[in-house]
């Protein structure tokens, strides 16, 4: 059976990604399958640019193909931020905790009908050959007030989304992946994957 590397260090990414691959015939590996691998330095210019070094990244180190994912939330009234500097909004180690209250403090005064925002992911998977493919999702919501529910990670807490009267974290996994940024690219990047596979 052929193997696809689930190349990510964010564990809450490995979840989401190893679900939908499932029922795929394929070997699913991660991250903490191999030793010694250093982690990408993310210095592209968009989510595109660094989707696609991690996953080219990790392919020269495992010597497997490898599906990255590059992510991030994009909140309106703070000009598009945190975008691709999502992981480290609140500092170069800054956990998802951090990184909420930071959004939280810089929404002060914010009425919720400014508070719009949106879920970007861009999932890369390059083949030891060198041929890469892209898919890519995003979600529309509003950053709420306080955190709400203890699914998912990062902003999910905060990701509000109005027609479904609850946060991205108060979702089960099934249910994210069914409307989610990530879960929308995922399902494109199944049929690529089940192509690749045959
Ligand atoms: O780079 P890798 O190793 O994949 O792991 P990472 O956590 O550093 O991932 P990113 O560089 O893509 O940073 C994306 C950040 O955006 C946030 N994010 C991305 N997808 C999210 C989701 O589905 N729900 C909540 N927050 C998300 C979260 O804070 C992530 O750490
Ligand atoms: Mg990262």
């Amino acid at each position: 059976m052929k193997e696809v590397v689930v190349a990510t260090t964010n564990k809450g990414k490995v979840a989401e990604i190893a679900l939908a691959l499932a029922n795929l015939p394929v070997k699913v590996l991660d991250l903490s399958d191999f030793s010694d691998i250093p982690e990408a330095v993310e210095d592209g210019d968009s989510f595109m640019a660094n989707a696609q070094l991690k996953a080219k990244h990790y392919a020269h180190h495992t010597g497997k193909a490898c599906l990255a994912d590059d992510s991030g939330l994009e909140v309106d009234a703070l000009g598009g931020a945190p975008g691709i500097y999502s992981a480290r909004f609140a500092g170069e180690d800054a956990n998802d905790a951090a990184n909420n209250q930071k959004l939280l403090a810089e929404l002060i005064g914010v009425v919720p009908e400014k508070r719009t925002a949106r879920f970007r992911c861009v999932l890369a998977l390059a083949d030891i050959d060198g041929t890469i493919m892209t898919a890519d999702g995003v979600r529309e919501g509003i950053i709420g007030q306080d955190l709400r529910g203890l699914g998912g990670f990062g902003y999910d807490p905060l990701f509000y989304m109005p027609e479904m009267e609850k946060t991205m974290a108060e979702c089960s996994k099934s249910e994210k992946n069914d409307i989610s940024h990530r879960g929308q690219a995922l399902k494109i990047m199944t049929k690529i994957l089940g192509e690749y596979l045959k």
